[in-house]
């Protein structure tokens, strides 16, 4: 086959597809309306899931899982705009992280908010401004974001969603050697995490490491100075149109984020796949066995723990701690529900999603 053959026949599949997706659309249009006239939520994760699942159960060609979802992720999202369009902010600036992990749950087509901090992010939710919030939770390299889990504790928002990304650090620079490098910005962290590489190339250089609030400012301050490198997202690096001289530098590639997407009254159906998070205020957590005691509760019901983490009440002057939990299941199972009630008026539940495996 000719190249023009080729292309004719991908030509006409396009036009196949266009008509399709224009299809699906007048449906989706039908179920917003559903949705509207019963009040009932737009965003519909374990929905998603099942459809990704089937698809790839039925798949013979060469789609893969991931190219599955890269696409159908998208069309939900435009879906979902159709639906009813999604405010979605984010902690900022444009270009971070967390605003790859929002675009790869929300697609390019809905109306991002990039805010200043976690607490404005989880604030834009509670006042409406936005219908998700998006915040990093943990880093498999460095551990919990306490911003986020203490805010879980102080408000009253819902998790409806997780999204996973892995973290890759660029090099942008528009600096033709790296002798001639000055400066170095970048947030702590990213320092700390690209350390090897930061050792091999700049050993015996003038290089200074300058620590600024965000990669995305890194990247900023890099456009501006021409003796000036930036370590941050290859988003930001290309949004402030800084060259990218290294790719991947972090020192270890299973480097990943986790991210919560938050809301306001969000429930989810089972989707047999799903995380639930708790936050348990025991009381009298000083005596022995208070929390083990907890613990063998879900033990008792075989429900496998994910995480744990221990947070100061603060208030008081003695060291008393709540506990944010994740745990396999759904909250309306019968034995995560036991559990539920009871402890109804110590344990919070705050969400339970569909679990990235
Ligand atoms: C159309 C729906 O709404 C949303 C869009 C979906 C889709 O495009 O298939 C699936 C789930 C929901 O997030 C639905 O609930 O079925």
């Amino acid at each position: 086959m000719t190249l023009d053959s080729l292309r004719n026949a991908i030509d006409a599949i396009d036009d196949q597809m266009l008509t399709l997706l224009n299809d699906r659309m007048e449906l989706v249009r039908h179920v917003g309306e559903l949705k509207r006239s019963t009040n009932a939520v737009i965003y519909r994760p374990e929905r998603e899931k099942q459809i990704i699942d089937r698809l790839e159960q039925q798949n013979k060609g060469l789609m893969t899982r991931a190219a599955i979802e890269a696409i159908f992720l998208e069309i939900f999202a435009v879906s979902r705009n159709l639906e009813l369009p999604e405010h979605v902010a984010f902690l900022g600036p444009d270009g971070s992280f967390t605003h790859q992990a929002a675009e790869s749950r929300f697609g390019a087509m809905s109306a991002y908010m990039a805010l200043p901090t976690i607490r404005s992010v989880f604030e834009s939710v509670e006042t409406g401004r936005a219908r998700f919030g998006v915040v990093p939770i943990e880093n498999n390299q460095e551990g919990v974001v306490f911003e986020t889990i203490d805010l879980l504790n102080e408000k009253d928002l819902t998790i409806a969603a997780e999204a996973e990304i892995p973290v890759h650090f660029t090099f942008a620079t528009q600096a033709e050697n790296l002798a001639d490098i000055t400066h170095i910005y970048s947030k702590d962290i990213a320092f700390r995490q690209c350390s090897k590489f930061l050792n091999d190339s700049f050993e015996g250089l003038k290089a200074e490491l300058v620590p600024v609030e965000s990669t995305s400012k890194a990247a900023k301050l890099a456009a501006q100075q021409p003796n000036a490198a930036a370590i941050c997202s290859t988003i930001a690096a290309k949004l402030f149109g800084v060259p990218v001289l290294f790719d991947n530098i972090e020192d270890s590639d299973l480097n990943r984020t986790r991210f919560l997407i938050l809301a306001k009254d969000f429930k989810n159906q089972p989707s047999g796949q799903d995380k639930t998070t708790l936050i348990a205020r025991l009381p009298n957590t000083e005596s022995p066995g208070v929390l083990a005691e907890f613990l063998q509760e879900f033990n008792a019901r075989r429900i496998n723990l994910t995480k744990i983490e221990s947070r100061p009440m603060r208030g008081g002057a003695s060291f008393v701690y709540w506990f944010l939990l994740e745990c396999e299941g759904h909250a309306d199972e019968p034995r995560l529900q036991e559990i539920l009630n009871h402890h109804a008026a110590d344990v919070k539940w705050v969400g339970s999603y569909v679990r990235v495996s």
